[in-house]
C-alpha cells in the first residue's frame, strides 16, 4: 500500500494532486511520500521487536537527503557503500554509530573517514580488505570493528543481475574460507570482531533462501564459539521483494517470526539492511507525454521521462506499473510501447501497456522510490529528474531539476 491514491478521477500524492505538483515543479518529477517512508520503516522496527535489533536502510536505493532525514528522525541505521553515501547520511543527520559499511572495493581514504566518524561497523568482504582496513586502523591508533560478510552460496531465485549470494559473485567470502578469516582478522591487532553477515540479493520473494542462509550462518557462529570467537551481531542484508506487479512477498511480519523461530536463545543482535522494501513503494515517477506516433508495427507513447530517469526496465527488463495521472474516456484505449528521447532502442519504461491517453497527459510509473533516482544518469547530457517530497497537504521541492549547462551541480533542501 502507498499514498499515491485515485481521488475524484485524478492521482494524488497523499492529499496533494500531483498536477499541482508537477505544475510548480515541471517533469519528469520523483515524488515521494513521507507517510509512506515512515509506515514502512516502522513495520520492519516492530517486526524485529522483541530482539535486540537495528534497522540499516539501505541508502544505496533512495539517497535524497530529505527521505535519509526522515528515516534518521525515525532512529533508522544505514547500510552505505561509499563515502559518498556516508557523507549523504551525516548531512541528513543519521547517527555515525548506527552505520554499517558494506561493499567490496572500500579505498583508504573511505576506510579513513569512516573510522574518524565512528561507524557501527564495516562489513569486510575479502582477506586484502581485512589487512588494509587493519592497516589504516593501525596507523590511527584506533581498533577497527568489524563484521565478516559471508557469501553462503544460496540461490536467491531472483534476476542474475541482482544475486549477490553465489559461489560465482563477487560479494563476500566464500563460506569454506570462513573460519580462516575469522582467525585472520582474530590475529590482527588493529580490528575487533563483532559481527558476520551477508546479503543474498534484491527482490526475493520467497522466505526459503533467505533460511537456507540463516541456516548455514547459524552452523557457522555455533562453530566460531567453540573456537572463542565469539560473534556479538548478525547481519541478514536486505533483499525483501515488494509488488512490483502480482509478486506476493513475505511480508515483514511473516520474515523476522522466521527469523525469531531460528535463532533460539543465542543472543545476538539483529541487523537488517532494507532499501527496496521502504523506499520503492513510496515513490512514484511522473512524466509528461510529448508525442503520440504511429510505426506500422507499433504505437509508441513518447514521454518525457527516460532511462536515464529509471534504468530499471532496460537494465533487468523489470515490469513498472504506469497509469495515466488523470484518466480519460474520450479516447479509445490503444496499445503503446512508452518510451523516451533518448538515442536508444532500450529507452523504454514499459511494453505494450494498454492506455487511453493524449499528447500533454501526465503518466505515473509506480513503484520508483528505489533504485530510481539513484541509478539515473545524464545520458544524452539530460538533466536530472527534480525531486518533490509529499507530507499530508505539502508537496515540498527536495532537489532541483539540474539546469543544463550546470549538470554539475545538484541542489539539495532539507525541509524544515
Ligand atoms: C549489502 C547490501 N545490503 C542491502 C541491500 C539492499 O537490498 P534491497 O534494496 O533489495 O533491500 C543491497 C542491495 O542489494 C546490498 O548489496
Ligand atoms: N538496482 C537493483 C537492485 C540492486 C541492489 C544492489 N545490491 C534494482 O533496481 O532492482
Amino acid at each position: 500500500m502507498d499514498h499515491f491514491n485515485l481521488q475524484d478521477g485524478v492521482l494524488h500524492a497523499e492529499a496533494v494532486a500531483i498536477p499541482d505538483i508537477v505544475a510548480t515543479h515541471g517533469t519528469p518529477c520523483f515524488i515521494y511520500s513521507r507517510a509512506t517512508l515512515t509506515r514502512h520503516y516502522r513495520v520492519f522496527d516492530e517486526a524485529l521487536g522483541g530482539l535486540e535489533h537495528l534497522v540499516c536502510y539501505a541508502v544505496k536505493a533512495n539517497s535524497n537527503l530529505a527521505v535519509l532525514n526522515v528515516l534518521a528522525r525515525l532512529g533508522s541505521g544505514f547500510d552505505i557503500v561509499s563515502v559518498g553515501e556516508l557523507e549523504r547520511v551525516l548531512e541528513a543527520g543519521g547517527a555515525p554509530d548506527k552505520i554499517v559499511f558494506s561493499g567490496v572495493g572500500k579505498t583508504e581514504a573511505e576506510m579513513a573517514r569512516a573510522l574518524d566518524v565512528g561507524i557501527k561497523c564495516f562489513n569486510v568482504e575479502s582477506l586484502a580488505e581485512l589487512e588494509r582496513l587493519n592497516a589504516v586502523a593501525a596507523a590511527k591508533g584506533v581498533r577497527a570493528p568489524v563484521s565478516l560478510r559471508i557469501n553462503p552460496d544460496v540461490d536467491a531465485g531472483t534476476h542474475p543481475y541482482i544475486a549477490t549470494g553465489l559461489k560465482d559473485n563477487k560479494f563476500g567470502i566464500d563460506i569454506a574460507e570462513a573460519d580462516a578469516a575469522f582467525e585472520r582478522a582474530r590475529d590482527l591487532p588493529a580490528l575487533d570482531i563483532f559481527g558476520l553477515d551477508c546479503h543474498i540479493g534484491s527482490q526475493l520473494t520467497t522466505l526459503p533462501p533467505f533460511l537456507d542462509a540463516l541456516d548455514r550462518l547459524l552452523v557457522l557462529i555455533d562453530r566460531l564459539a567453540e573456537r572463542d570467537i565469539q560473534i556479538r551481531h548478525l547481519d541478514l542484508g536486505g533483499g525483501l521483494g515488494i509488488r512490483y506487479q502480482a509478486e506476493e512477498p513475505p511480508l515483514p511480519a511473516a520474515y523476522a517470526d522466521a527469523i525469531k523461530q531460528k535463532l533460539g536463545d543465542r543472543g545476538l543482535e539483529i541487523l537488517i539492511e532494507p532499501g527496496r522494501a521502504i523506499a520503492g513503494n513510496a515513490g512514484v515517477l511522473v512524466t509528461r507525454v510529448e508525442f503520440l506516433k504511429q510505426q506500422p508495427a507499433k504505437h509508441f507513447a513518447i514521454v518525457d521521462a527516460a532511462m536515464n530517469d529509471l534504468i530499471r526496465p532496460t537494465l533487468y527488463n523489470a515490469w513498472q506499473n504506469i497509469v495515466p495521472v488523470q484518466p480519460r474516456e474520450d479516447v479509445p484505449a490503444q496499445r503503446y510501447d512508452i518510451v523516451g528521447p533518448v538515442c536508444e532502442s532500450g529507452d523504454w519504461l514499459g511494453r505494450d501497456r494498454d492506455l487511453a491517453i493524449a499528447p500533454g497527459d501526465l503518466l505515473a510509473v509506480r513503484s520508483a522510490g528505489a533504485y530510481g533516482f539513484t541509478m539515473s544518469s545524464n545520458y544524452n547530457s539530460r538533466p536530472r529528474a527534480a525531486e518533490v517530497m509529499v507530507d499530508c497537504e505539502t508537496a515540498y521541492l527536495v532537489r532541483a531539476r539540474e539546469s543544463i549547462t550546470d549538470l554539475w551541480r545538484g541542489e539539495t533542501v532539507l525541509p524544515a
